[in-house]
């Protein structure tokens, strides 16, 4: 079973527009749609969609429209008593496939929504093995929280049990980063930004080399958090594709052609797509290959609709093995902004 935390769930509506976005324009919207959404939850529905047995965890009240769509989807959850009602996302779709992403705050816990939550996620760790731990932290939660349930579940868990994977950004991704070795996850997944927040390098540039073929700054990256004690690094680079980083190399992947038309949800449907390759025994640039293809599945899908299996073409996509440096050759330096 696979347990995904969602400290900041939300419910996504997508509104897709019939030309370019104009700032300060009245536009009459072409359709519109809503989704259930935060990152562990989109992850839980991909998983889900797999056949994988998923378990999401959140806060959220009985009644709570977030929790009615999760029980239209079918996905399983814990939820525990919290503040308010989810937050609204909005993404605002153009035809070109541009999405602009507003993401509100949500609403702020009340006395032991944390505890509970914290609670629930180490008790269902236990059977579970796998843990992914996505998405902001809610107004007023500490920032250290991640590293701090990172130690929690591994005091409380065999960790070779169940492993732990985050995906999350800005003060969360750098509290949890001051963390290491000890909060260090199994598998962490960055995009160019969150790469570019941990080591102050510059997201475009990041992208656009190994968009050129240059995977060197990006690889450099994700070593030096490997070497932190992270055991696995997805580095996911938008129409880059993605670059897998570990203790023992290093391979680039690039997607089949796509026509974009919403990329929310691409980076958690690879993580998705990562772990049903490694629940299915994989190595290591096969998941990468599923991570990649889940990814620019969701991508040519509308708003938060997200992969199933069958949407997911595998062998379009190209993995490379990425040489290791020779010996003594030192690491290119990284592409800090001007
Ligand atoms: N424009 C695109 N064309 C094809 N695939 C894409 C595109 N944007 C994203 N993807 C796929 O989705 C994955 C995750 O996208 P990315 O933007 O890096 O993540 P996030 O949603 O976390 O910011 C990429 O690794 C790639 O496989
Ligand atoms: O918790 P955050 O960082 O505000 O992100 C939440 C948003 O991210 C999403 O999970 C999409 O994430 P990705 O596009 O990175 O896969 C949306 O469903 C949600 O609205």
């Amino acid at each position: 079973m696979i347990v995904t935390l969602t400290a900041n769930p939300s419910l996504d509506r997508t509104v897709a527009l019939t030309g370019p976005l104009v700032r300060g324009a009245v536009h009459r919207a072409a359709a519109t749609r809503v989704d259930p959404g935060g990152k562990g939850v989109n992850v839980a529905r991909v998983l889900r969609a797999a056949g994988r047995p998923v378990l999401a965890v959140l806060p959220g009240n009985t009644g709570d429209p977030l929790l009615t769509a999760l029980d239209d989807h079918g996905i399983g959850y814990r939820a525990v008593p919290t503040g308010g009602p989810a937050r609204s996302n909005i993404t605002v779709a153009e035809p070109d496939g541009t999405t602009t992403k507003l993401n509100e705050p949500g609403p702020a816990y009340t006395d032991g929504t944390l505890e509970s939550l914290r609670h629930t996620v180490v008790d269902t760790a236990a059977a579970a093995h796998w843990l992914v731990m996505s998405g902001s932290l809610p107004p007023g939660v500490p920032a250290d929280w991640y590293a701090d349930l990172v130690r929690s579940v591994r005091a409380a868990v065999d960790g070779s049990a169940c492993r732990i994977a985050v995906d999350t950004s800005e003060a969360p991704l750098l509290s949890l980063a001051a963390g290491f070795p000890d909060a260090a996850p199994d598998l962490l997944k960055p995009n160019s930004d969150e790469l570019a927040q941990l080591t102050g390098a510059d997201a475009t540039t990041l992208e656009s080399a190994a968009a050129a073929g240059d995977t060197g700054p990006v690889v450099t990256a994700g070593r030096r958090l490997v070497e932190r004690g992270v055991g696995a690094v997805l580095a996911t680079l938008g129409a880059a594709g993605a670059v897998l980083v570990t203790a023992d190399g290093a391979w680039h992947a690039v997607p089949g052609p796509v026509t974009a038309r919403s990329t929310v949800g691409a980076g958690d449907s690879s993580l998705a797509g990562y772990l049903v390759a490694e629940l299915a025994g994989l190595d290591p640039a096969e998941r990468l290959r599923h991570a990649v293809a889940y990814g620019s599945a969701a991508v040519a899908l509308p708003g938060t609709t997200l992969p199933g299996p069958d949407d997911v073409d595998t062998g379009a996509v190209e993995v490379t093995p990425i040489r290791p440096r020779p010996l003594g050759t030192p690491s290119p330096a990284l592409p800090h902004h001007q």
